[in-house]
């Protein structure tokens, strides 16, 4: 199964993007999503080494962001795909039955469409306004989350849904509520100055056994 907390990572330049990314590392994280925006193809490939020998020494998934053909070449473990990038079937065929292909919904009906393309996790959302991404989809709030697990579990779909977007240690329980797998969060572990006790708390929460 899925890790219940994704990592996703953060930084304007290759140093940066590796100081945080160990840094989440050393601190617990065991799933990154490398999130490296308007670069050079040079500059990505150079990082996506990088990351890849770090998630090795780790032992964590790694997945990369929007570039399906980079993660073929590098052989990455994934790719995340929002509405606007590769579609999911596209990225299927290319990347065989393996590789782990993540895709982003706003509503029931991306889910729907996501799994009928051999779609393996959802990241859901935003849950909340976030500074860390652009031009986000109409904003969930937890009655979003509730209102769209609850129509999954009426249709018997199953796949693993994470929650995005402004997610604080203190979301994370009455998420869990709705019915999501885990959470994928960017801001609260790069910006925290106690990120192993953060983890441990969010991981405790994640883990929590909570009846549906
Ligand atoms: C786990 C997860 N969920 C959603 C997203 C957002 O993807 P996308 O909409 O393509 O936006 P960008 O991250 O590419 O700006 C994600 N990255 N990860
Ligand atoms: C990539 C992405 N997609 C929707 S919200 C978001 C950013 C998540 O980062 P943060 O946890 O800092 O809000
Ligand atoms: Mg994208």
């Amino acid at each position: 199964m899925y890790n219940k907390l994704q990592y996703i990572s953060q930084g304007e330049t290759i140093e940066k993007q590796l100081y945080n990314i160990h840094k989440a590392l050393d601190a617990g994280c065991n799933w990154v999503q490398m999130r490296f925006k308007n670069q050079t193809q040079k500059d990505t490939f150079t990082l996506a080494e990088e990351v890849k020998y770090l998630c090795e020494k780790y032992t964590a998934n790694f997945i990369v962001n929007d570039d399906l053909h980079l993660t073929k070449e590098i052989d990455a473990c994934g790719v995340h795909l929002g509405l606007t990038d590769t579609k999911i079937d596209e990225a299927r065929a290319i990347l065989g039955p393996t590789k782990v292909i993540g895709g982003t919904a706003n509503t029931f009906e991306d889910i729907e469409n996501h799994v009928k393309n051999g779609c393996d996790y959802i990241g859901l959302g935003p849950f909340r306004f976030t500074n860390t991404k652009e031009k986000l989809s109409p904003i969930l709030g937890l009655s979003g989350y509730y209102e769209i697990l609850q129509k999954l579990k009426k249709n018997n779909i199953e796949i693993p849904v994470y929650a995005i977007g402004g997610i604080t240690l203190r979301d994370v329980s009455p998420l869990i509520e709705t019915g999501i797998h885990g959470i994928a969060v960017s801001g609260i572990i790069t910006e925290s100055d106690e990120k192993e006790k953060l983890i441990q708390q969010l991981n405790e929460k994640l883990h929590a056994n909570i009846i549906v």
